[in-house]
């Protein structure tokens, strides 16, 4: 599937025990037909009320706490197998997801639980008393090319930097170096961010593990929380990215709600293959 263009790909083992190992994902990962940014795994609930535990799995393997575009997709699989219903509580490590239904078809609202901001919650690896723009740049530091991200928690760590053209920046090549800060002792998702009007959000970002995506759907929410602190964009913004666009809601309750679309793309039937060319 995709949701608005990010990668994602629908592993249905509620029937099994079988808990995906890094390699198998990695595997997974380098099939044309099964290829992902995020690999969302669905196992049996563990927890009452919920409907689904979700593992995520970035391409490199590596385990993701939130996938915003990932979880519309999940709920897009659990609509036609279990039927459709206009809300439901998944499991994810970041805690429980509310999905709802906002009336247009293959359109799904997540709310993304509440952003953190502590220094040490995001985490980084020294205190910062303000995330709003913390002491990171990159190039010369008299006239850098990136300076003074927001840095927040949305399950997931993001850094978030502020730019006028997001075609203008070698993501590429920015991204890995950043991903792998040492302030960041988790890594980080990272985005460049342009503030088109107070409604209005463009960027780009170089996802933690799975490197640059066509849209990231936590990242949106980072990107719209830290302007709305900032004071440079309302609480409720339209975020367009590469490959689609998401509405993005800081609501007053504090919980960051992410509305956007999903695509099916195929089926795939998974052999076992897969799993013994890993332990082989
Ligand atoms: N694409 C995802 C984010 C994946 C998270 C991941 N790259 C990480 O935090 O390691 C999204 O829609 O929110």
């Amino acid at each position: 599937m995709n949701g608005a263009g990010n990668k994602i790909t629908v592993l249905d083992l509620t029937d099994s025990d079988h808990i995906v190992s890094e390699d198998e994902a990695r595997a997974i990962a380098v099939e044309p037909q099964t290829t992902f940014d995020q690999l969302m795994v669905l196992h049996a609930p563990r927890t009452e009320g919920t409907v689904a535990l979700i593992r995520i799995y970035n391409t490199d393997g590596s385990l993701a706490e939130a996938c915003g575009n990932g979880t519309r997709c999940v709920a897009w699989h659990l609509d036609e197998t279990q039927g459709s219903q206009d809300t439901r509580l998944v499991e994810t490590a970041r805690g429980l997801l509310t999905i709802t239904k906002p009336g247009n078809p293959l359109t799904y609202t997540v709310d993304m639980g509440t952003p953190r901001f502590a220094w040490d919650e995001i985490p980084l690896s020294e205190p910062f008393q303000d995330t709003r723009f913390i002491e990171l740049h990159v190039g010369p530091a008299g006239d850098p090319i990136l300076s003074s991200p927001a840095v927040v928690n949305m399950g997931n760590p993001h850094a978030v930097f502020w730019v006028d053209d997001t075609a203008s920046i070698g993501l590429d090549k920015i991204g890995p170096m950043l991903e792998h800060h040492p302030l960041f002792p988790q890594r980080a998702n990272i985005s460049i961010v342009q503030v088109v009007d107070r409604q209005t959000l463009v960027m780009r970002t170089w996802e933690r593990g799975a490197g640059l995506t066509l849209a990231c759907g936590s990242a949106a929410c980072a990107a719209a929380v830290s302007a709305a602190r900032l004071r440079r964009a309302e609480r409720h913004v339209t975020v367009h990215q590469p490959g689609g666009t998401l509405q993005i809601e800081w609501a007053d309750n504090d919980h960051v709600l992410m509305t956007g679309p999903v695509e099916h793309e195929r089926d795939v039937m998974l052999t076992d293959a897969i799993f013994t060319s890993v332990a082989a």
